[in-house]
């Protein structure tokens, strides 16, 4: 792939921290097994905002998917439907909502709401049209992270001939994506009078907004520092996970995102309550390598694996996975 777009699909904000924390947070957690236990063939099916899916391993939203492969979105969401899960499409994407929709597998569409509420409800109204089962609000944003691969690179934009197709408006103009320093709650109402999605805010980790979230009626919320690409010096999103599920309370489920590479670091994210996991860089990788194979491929691997490692663990059902099973490494 061409470095530039390697660094901005592998780069995170600053010095990286963040980036890096995600992924020693799991080094530093270990598993306590059950024996014993009988679990026979494991079921890993997972129902989520009433879609069944096969696994609880869903791709994260991610931007300009033509970038790692000729097929772009359309490509990564055919593995994606392939391998029984949901795909969440980014604003960002380089397809339209439409024609990924034909890839036929479940999709949900992330936003960023933008200051001009016509154009945020007319792309809310479309994502529904297009099938899009569940709106994930990224609320992580207010600003543009510094990603400082790119602002070495001179990377700006997208090359010539390639565009954010959701961002045309009715004109055919191809609108920037704004971050929104304005964003407050208020928002999150109002995306909810306008829209009968199930709604999710992406990037929560502090335990007061989980509660502020359900306060405000959102269906889900994701743990997710953006994959380290916005806060560097974030918590990692494993480390925040259980306070933030202690203050939903099971009232609402919690996913998570950031660094989830093995069936061990998807079962320590389930064994501390989310209902479900999200990747991103792995499934970009993949789509790079071998385009809607690959991600269906790499999909399936990590899905097989994480039912290898429950076998060990001595759980066959996601359900069955408890935080205690999780220890801190001495
Ligand atoms: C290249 C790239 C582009 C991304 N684009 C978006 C995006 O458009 N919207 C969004 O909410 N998150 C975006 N993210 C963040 C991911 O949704 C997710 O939070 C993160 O990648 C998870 O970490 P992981 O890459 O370690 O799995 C992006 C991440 C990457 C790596
Ligand atoms: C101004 C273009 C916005 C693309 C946002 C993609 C994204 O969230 C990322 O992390 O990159």
């Amino acid at each position: 792939m061409n470095p530039v777009y390697d660094d901005f699909f592998a780069g995170g904000a600053g010095e990286e921290r963040t980036l890096r924390g995600n992924l020693a947070a799991y080094d530093r957690l270990r598993i306590v097994p059950r024996v014993l236990r009988a679990t026979g063939d494991r079921d890993l099916r997972t129902t989520l905002f009433g879609t069944d899916l096969a696994t609880p391993v869903l791709v994260a939203p991610t931007a300009f998917h033509l970038l790692a492969h000729p097929g772009g979105e359309v490509a990564t969401a055919r593995g994606a439907a392939a391998a029984g899960t949901a795909m969440v499409v980014s604003m960002a994407a380089t397809q339209p909502v439409e024609r990924i929709a034909g890839a036929g597998g479940p999709l949900w569409f992330q936003l960023y709401p933008q200051p001009d509420l016509a154009f945020t409800a007319a792309l809310v109204k479309r994502a529904e049209a297009a099938g899009c089962r569940a709106l994930v609000v990224t609320v992580d944003s207010p600003v543009f992270g510094r990603r400082e691969r790119d602002l070495r690179n001179g990377f700006t934009d997208l090359p010539d001939g390639l565009a954010c197709e959701n961002m045309r408006d009715d004109t055919g103009r191809v609108r920037n994506i704004e971050m929104d320093p304005a964003l407050g709650w208020d928002r999150i109402g109002w995306l909810r009078g306008i829209t009968g999605l199930p709604v999710l805010v992406k990037g929560i980790l502090h335990p007061q907004d989980a509660r502020l979230a359900v306060g405000h009626g959102v269906d889900g919320v994701i743990v997710s520092n953006h994959g380290g690409r916005q806060l560097d010096g974030a918590i990692a999103t494993i480390d925040a996970l259980p306070a933030v599920v202690e203050a939903v309370g099971g009232r609402i489920p919690v996913l998570v995102d950031g660094g989830i590479r093995r069936g061990t670091d998807v079962l320590i994210a389930l064994a501390r309550g989310a209902a479900a996991v999200l990747v991103g860089r792995p499934v970009l990788d993949a789509l790079a390598r071998g385009g809607a194979d690959g991600v269906r491929d790499h999909l399936r691997t990590l899905t097989a694996d994480l039912d290898h490692v429950m076998a060990l663990a001595g759980a066959k059902r996601p359900a069955e996975l408890t935080p205690d099973l999780v220890a801190v490494a001495g």
